[in-house]
């Protein structure tokens, strides 16, 4: 459970109530521990203890709220970005530039020039043409880019087909027979300067094997460039760690286990590791806090409908993520109902014939490992407005993201000329 305890009943936030949180802001809300995220920032650490200056980089996918890259930045990471938006969020945060790991498929030339111009401190090319028009920015701007390949190893994560990244049928990285080819090709392009090797093979993985596997070959790699005379100092061992969600099912391996197999496999490698971290690190430091609007009985087990809904926390309806939902002040025994949101779809249900704690309309109910892939993910459909966030450290709490009233989601919309006299 973290920071997010249980004491008399009743599920705290640090030291402060969630019920205090709610009536001040409202539901659904995001709230988010600042103790918990430094707490797992620390175990991540030190289960690569004996790994030479470790490159921890955020994937700021994750959890891209600014004050949490910001109480990261304060603990020192990098960041893993895939966007010119995530960049400019890490940088607003003060996350140092050269710290940071841009990755993804679809870079555009407008924002290689931007990750150029912030100085990050290497791009994970994913194509031969992506190294293409790399060369061509870098040149233009007159600067060297330092670049690794992220490399498509062909290893089956055994985790969500739609959040498996390192099977060749993926879009992700270089097929890895084409690997050296693509190294030979950017050690001839001007304006690149060529210093690792990538991989990142999926997320929520609960076996290490894959990884392990997928690392054996990166580390075949390296040995067969730096005989092709490339020079090679980082080595991108990519995110992924599972965290636990559902209390019923085993445990995903530690990140002492994950560090062990990595100190493991990468001896002898005299480069420096990087590491994308994303989920292990806030998706159990973050809740999703929604009312009980109303239960309704179906022909079998009730409906209990809250005030959150797929727009707030797309997992379920998205992967069929399992999230544990508890009452925030437990009412006694408990029933088996099927839990779901307002909104017109049946994929709008967040769990279903799901024994849990009693609830009465009215009462808070907590959606927990919802830090990681929750609010970030979040939209506005329905004509939803986008869900808040809070962050709570010790006895302080802060409103992180604010509710953006509905009035200003109409207001975003320009009307064309030919409607808007109409409208006026
Ligand atoms: C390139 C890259 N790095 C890191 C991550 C972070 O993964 P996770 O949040 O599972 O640690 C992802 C997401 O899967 C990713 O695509
Ligand atoms: N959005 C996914 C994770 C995607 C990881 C991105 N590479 C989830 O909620 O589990």
């Amino acid at each position: 459970m973290d920071h997010f305890d249980l004491r008399d009943g009743v599920l705290h936030a640090e030291d402060v109530p969630l019920s205090l949180i709610a009536e001040e802001v409202g539901t659904p809300v995001y709230v988010y521990s600042t103790a918990t995220i430094e707490r797992h920032v620390h175990v991540f650490r030190e289960a690569l203890a004996g790994v030479a200056d470790p490159w921890i980089a955020f994937a700021v996918k994750a959890n891209p709220n600014r004050a949490v890259l910001a109480t990261l930045a304060r603990l020192g990471l990098g960041a893993d970005v895939v966007s010119g938006g995530e960049l400019l969020r890490a940088r607003a945060a003060g996350l140092a530039a050269e710290k940071i790991v841009f990755s993804g498929v679809g870079k555009t030339a407008d924002e290689m020039a931007l990750a150029l111009r912030e100085g990050i401190g290497q791009f994970n090319l994913e194509s031969e043409p992506e190294a293409e028009m790399l060369s061509a920015v870098a040149t233009s701007l007159g600067v060297t880019a330092p670049v690794a390949f992220r490399i498509n190893p062909n290893v089956d994560a055994g985790t969500h087909a739609k959040i498996s990244t390192g099977k060749s049928e993926d879009k992700f990285g270089v097929a890895y027979d084409r690997a050296l080819a693509a190294y030979e090709l950017a050690r001839n392009l001007p304006g690149l300067r060529v210093q690792g090797v990538a991989v990142h093979i999926g997320s929520q993985l609960t076996d290490l094997a894959p990884s392990r596997a997928a690392f054996e070959k990166v580390g075949l790699l390296i040995a067969e460039l730096r005989a092709n005379g490339h020079e090679i100092t980082t080595a991108d061992l990519g995110g992924g760690l599972g965290v636990p969600y559902d209390p019923s099912l085993p445990l995903p391996p530690s990140p002492a286990a994950y560090g062990e197999m990595v100190r493991d496999v990468t001896a002898g490698w005299n480069v420096r590791l990087v590491f994308e971290p994303g989920r292990v690190i806030v998706g159990n430091a973050g809740i999703l806090l929604s009312r009980v609007v109303r239960v309704k009985q179906g022909s079998a087990d009730p409906f209990v409908i809250v005030d959150a809904a797929m727009n707030d926390l797309l997992r379920p309806s998205l992967y069929d993520a399992w999230h544990h939902i508890r009452a925030v002040v437990p009412r006694g025994p408990s029933f088996t109902a099927n839990i779901v949101g307002p909104i017109c779809e049946s994929g709008d249900t967040f769990a279903k014939k799901r024994p849990m704690d009693q609830v009465e309309p009215g009462d808070l109910v907590a959606f927990m490992t919802a830090g990681a892939y929750g609010a970030t993910m979040a939209n506005t459909y329905n004509s939803r407005p986008l869900t808040p966030e809070v962050m709570v450290s010790e006895t302080n709490w802060a409103i992180v993201r604010n509710r953006q009233p509905i009035e200003m989601l109409i207001a975003a919309d320009d009307l064309p000329p030919w409607l808007d006299e109409e409208a006026a």
